[in-house]
């Protein structure tokens, strides 16, 4: 099926479109994407979509036919329920719905972990990527105790037997993957800059204006600013994202979600405007080449997690990967490695430590980057382990974290954490560099275990950089001691 439909449709519905400027092609490994027809200038407006044709709790009329207060007694005003009972009572209206073209167009498959098989998932195991990040089993009981309660208490919206087709469970999960892909966090106009809708498209106000808000970049999770996964925010539990981004601010948008993305790619982005979204370029675009949103760079196991694909890129030290890549550290990892050491003070006072500890800051785990340093709440935490009862208490009346100052001590500690770590992948990171390699043409690795490497290797990547950075300092601070022992005996002697 070519575009046409899609943007007669967008355009019959109050969507302006530059098919002078932009066009789509499908792209190996990416579905569709959208492409510059002729050379575009920074600033020039690609689309245009009017607020109304976007697909929110808001636009839809389900809420309202179902009555408000109805809507938030089933809690479907939480999470992201609302809106995917939306989209499966709009596609269950066929050619009646505003929206019967657009969602015709929306996948029906998805490459995410969401969708795999017991046996591929467990070839995530050891990354950043369990269970309980995939979300499924969050989504499975908002659909039992918000969706199957409201739909049988309205037959005349929902029908008789709702739970078959349209309002199956399967159609809900294909819902949440389509928000969890495509949808953006619109909010609502704020009433500012009210001259911005009359100026001309190269209209540059608005893009200043935009650039101290966060534009509409794609999907919620990326804009949140926190780790949104799909769990909380569909059991519609009252986490900290949750209320950052209010559920009702998430909205499908036709046009706007066709644009692809990669890493530090973006030469095109959504901004808000009073009446109406454009989707502008932020940078000059040749004939030919990719037209490219952002979904906020994130590391490839969030883009595995999300959207179903991973980024490949050159990296500054060689070979392909996502430099957005990072490891998580869980804190019991750092217990146990100085337990195992014999430097823990007693079993009790670390427990003590660790409670006092996820009071004061709420972190269980510690993150590695791609720049292969220990972060500053790791090395504090190992200090908080390590300390003398004494200072322990010292510490504690303060309510004070431990300085992140590193010594042999936490250098040694540190690479048993990392060796550890390490070894919760069932492959060595050599083993997954042949399987790529071997694999890149013949040997036919399937997408979903290709990509579950290439996240595996992205993380003991970054083990392994950190692993020999803290090695080698460990090793320059022994033989600099060396050295000055060696030294004092000298002048002793002499
Ligand atoms: C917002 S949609 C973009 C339009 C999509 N390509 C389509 O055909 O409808 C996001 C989806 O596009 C695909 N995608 C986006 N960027 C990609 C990339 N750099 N590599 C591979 N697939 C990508 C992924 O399947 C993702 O879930």
């Amino acid at each position: 099926m070519g575009m046409d439909p899609l943007i007669s449709w967008f355009r019959s519905h109050g969507g302006a479109f530059d098919d002078s400027a932009m066009g789509f092609s499908s792209i190996k490994g990416q579905g569709w994407g959208a492409v510059a027809l002729r050379d575009l200038s920074e600033g020039h407006v690609l689309f245009t979509i009017p607020r109304d044709l976007t697909l929110s709790t808001h636009t839809c009329t389900l809420p309202e036919l179902f009555g408000h207060s109805e809507w938030q007694k089933y809690n479907l005003h939480t999470g992201w329920a609302g809106l995917m009972l939306c989209m499966m009572w709009e596609e269950a209206q066929g050619s009646s719905s505003k929206w019967s073209e657009y969602l015709a167009f929306l996948p029906t498959a998805f490459d995410t972990p969401m969708f795999w098989s017991e046996s591929d998932l467990e070839e995530l195991k050891g990354t950043s990527m369990g269970a309980d990040k995939i979300g499924r089993d969050g989504a499975e009981n908002d659909y039992r105790e918000k969706v199957i309660p409201a739909l049988r208490s309205r037959p005349d919206l929902f029908g008789a037997d709702p739970s078959t087709r349209f309002y199956s469970l399967a159609n809900y999960h294909l819902m949440g993957s389509r928000i969890l892909s495509r949808s953006f966090l619109v909010e609502k106009w704020d009433g500012k800059d009210e001259e911005d809708d009359t100026e001309g498209p190269d209209n540059t106000t608005s893009m200043d204006m935009d650039v101290d808000e966060p534009p509409a970049v794609s999907i919620p999770a990326a804009e949140g600013g926190t780790e949104t996964e799909e769990e909380p925010l569909l059991d519609g539990k009252d986490s900290d994202s949750d209320d950052e981004n209010d559920p009702t601010d998430i909205a499908m948008v036709p046009m706007a979600d066709m644009l692809n993305a990669r890493y530090e790619s973006e030469n095109a982005k959504l901004f808000y405007e009073q009446r109406d979204l454009r989707m502008v370029t932020t940078k000059a675009i040749s004939t030919g080449e990719q037209i490219w949103n952002t979904y906020g760079d994130p590391p490839n196991s969030d883009l595995l997690r999300r959207y179903g694909h991973v980024d490949l890129i050159p990296l500054a030290e060689g070979g392909l990967g996502n430099p957005a890549d990072i490891v998580d550290i869980r804190a019991d990892i750092v217990v146990n490695s100085v337990s195992e050491l014999g430097l823990s003070q007693s079993p009790q006072s670390s427990a003590e430590r660790v409670d006092w500890w996820l009071e004061e800051c709420d972190d269980d785990g510690f993150v590695l980057e791609m720049n292969y340093e220990l972060p500053n709440e790791l090395i504090s935490f190992v200090r908080l382990l390590l300390l003398p009862v004494s200072e322990w208490s010292k510490i504690r009346v303060k309510s004070r974290l431990p300085k992140a100052k590193i010594d042999d001590k936490i250098l040694s500690v540190a690479i048993n954490v990392l060796k550890r770590r390490i070894a919760e992948y069932s492959t060595t990171y050599e083993e997954d560099e042949r399987l790529l390699s071997e694999n890149s043409v013949a040997s036919g690795l399937s997408t979903n275990k290709r990509h579950s490497v290439i996240v595996r290797l992205g993380e003991k990547r970054i083990l392994r950089g950190a692993l020999s950075k803290v090695q080698e300092r460990l090793e320059s601070a022994t033989s600099s001691a060396a050295g000055v022992k060696e030294q004092s005996k000298k002048k002793e002697n002499g």
